[in-house]
C-alpha cells in the first residue's frame, strides 16, 4: 500500500507510471509558464482597481483563445460530417461564455470613481482593438471590413485577421451541411462571397424550419441548430452585460476608442449572427 501522507512517494509512484525523464524535471510553474503569466499585470497608474481591470481583460482574452480553438475544430468536424465531436466542442464554447459573462459581476464591483482614477492612463486603448474578439466575430460570420484597418500596422495580427476574414465561418459550414443533407439551399449562397456580412436567406430559413418541424428525422441538424442558438444567445448576453456595465461605470461618456460609447454598444446588440434560426421561432 502506498504512503499517501508522503508527497515524495506519490511522485515516485506516478513517475514510474506516466512520466518521461523530460517531464520528471518540470515543475508546475514551468509547465504553465507562470513567470510570464504572472508578471504580465503591469498597471499604468498604480491605482488600486487597475489590477482588477487588467486581470478581467486577460482572463477574457485567455477564454477567447480557447473559444477560437474549439470553434475552428468544430468547423472542421462539421465539414467532415463528423457532428458528435463538434457538438462537444460547441457545448464547451457555451460553458466558456458563461464564465466570461460571470466576469461582469466581478468588474461591476468597481465604481465610477474607482475607474475614473485611472481611465486617463488608458489613452486611446479600447476593447475595440481586441483582435481575438474580432476573430470570434469573423468566425461567426460577422465580417466587418472596417475593423481590419485598426491592425494595418501590426503585420502578423493583420495577416491572421485577414485569413479569418476570408475564410467561411461556422454558419457557412452549417449551411453547407444543410445542403449535403439534401435541403434545397440557393446555389449562389453555397458559393457566396464569405467576406460579406452574412444576411438572412429564405432557402436557409425553409431548411431550418423543416428541421425544427420534424426533429426526429433530422436529429443531428436539430442539435446543431440549438448549439448555434446557445452560442448566439450567450454572445448577446455578453454584449448586453458589457453595455450595461459600461453605462454603470462611465454613463454616456464617449469611449476611449472614439465611439459614442453606450449608444454604439446598444446599436451592436441589433446584429444577428444566425438570423434564420431566430426568425423561424415566430413562424413555425
Ligand atoms: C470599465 C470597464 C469597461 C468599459 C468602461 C468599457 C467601455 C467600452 C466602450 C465605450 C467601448 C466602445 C468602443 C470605444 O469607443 O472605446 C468598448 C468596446 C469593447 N470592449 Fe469594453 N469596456 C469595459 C470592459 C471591457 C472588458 C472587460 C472587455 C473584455 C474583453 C471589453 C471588451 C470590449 C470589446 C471586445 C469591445 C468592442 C465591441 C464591439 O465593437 O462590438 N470591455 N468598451
Ligand atoms: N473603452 C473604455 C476603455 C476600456 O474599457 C479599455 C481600455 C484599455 C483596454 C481595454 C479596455 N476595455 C474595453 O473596452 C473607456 O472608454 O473607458
Amino acid at each position: 500500500m502506498k504512503d499517501y501522507t508522503n508527497g515524495q512517494n506519490i511522485a515516485a509512484a506516478s513517475e514510474k507510471e506516466i512520466h518521461t525523464d523530460f517531464e520528471k524535471n518540470m515543475t508546475y510553474g514551468e509547465y504553465l509558464q507562470l513567470d510570464k503569466l504572472l508578471s504580465a499585470q503591469i498597471p499604468a497608474s498604480g491605482q488600486h482597481d487597475e489590477t482588477l481591470f487588467i486581470v478581467i481583460h486577460q482572463v477574457s482574452e485567455l477564454w477567447m483563445k480557447l473559444i477560437l480553438h474549439e470553434m475552428q475544430s468544430a468547423i472542421n468536424c462539421i465539414n467532415e460530417d463528423n457532428l458528435q465531436p463538434a457538438f462537444k466542442q460547441l457545448a464547451r464554447v457555451s460553458r466558456i461564455q458563461s464564465q466570461i459573462i460571470q466576469g461582469w459581476d466581478v468588474l461591476a464591483t468597481m465604481t465610477p470613481t474607482d475607474y475614473l482614477k485611472f481611465r486617463n492612463s488608458l489613452g486611446n486603448a479600447s476593447g475595440f482593438q481586441s483582435y481575438q474578439y474580432r476573430m470570434i466575430e469573423f468566425t461567426l460570420g460577422y465580417k466587418t471590413k472596417h475593423v481590419l484597418k485598426i491592425y494595418e500596422k501590426e503585420k502578423e495580427l493583420h495577416q491572421q485577421l485577414l485569413s479569418a476574414f476570408q475564410k467561411p465561418g461556422l454558419y457557412d459550414a452549417a449551411i453547407q451541411k444543410l445542403a449535403r443533407s439534401g435541403f434545397g439551399i440557393d446555389p449562389e449562397l453555397l458559393d457566396r462571397d464569405v467576406t460579406m456580412v452574412y444576411e438572412s436567406n429564405d432557402s436557409v430559413k425553409q431548411a431550418w424550419k423543416a428541421v425544427y418541424q420534424d426533429a426526429d428525422s433530422h436529429w443531428e441538424l436539430y442539435q446543431l441548430a440549438e448549439k448555434l442558438v446557445d452560442i448566439e444567445d450567450s454572445l448577446q448576453q455578453w454584449r448586453f452585460r458589457h453595455m450595461k456595465t459600461v453605462e454603470r461605470i462611465i454613463g454616456f461618456r464617449q469611449g476611449t476608442g472614439g465611439s459614442s460609447g453606450v449608444h454604439y454598444l446598444k446599436k451592436v446588440l441589433d446584429h444577428y449572427f444566425f438570423p434564420e434560426l431566430w426568425e423561424l421561432r415566430t413562424e413555425i
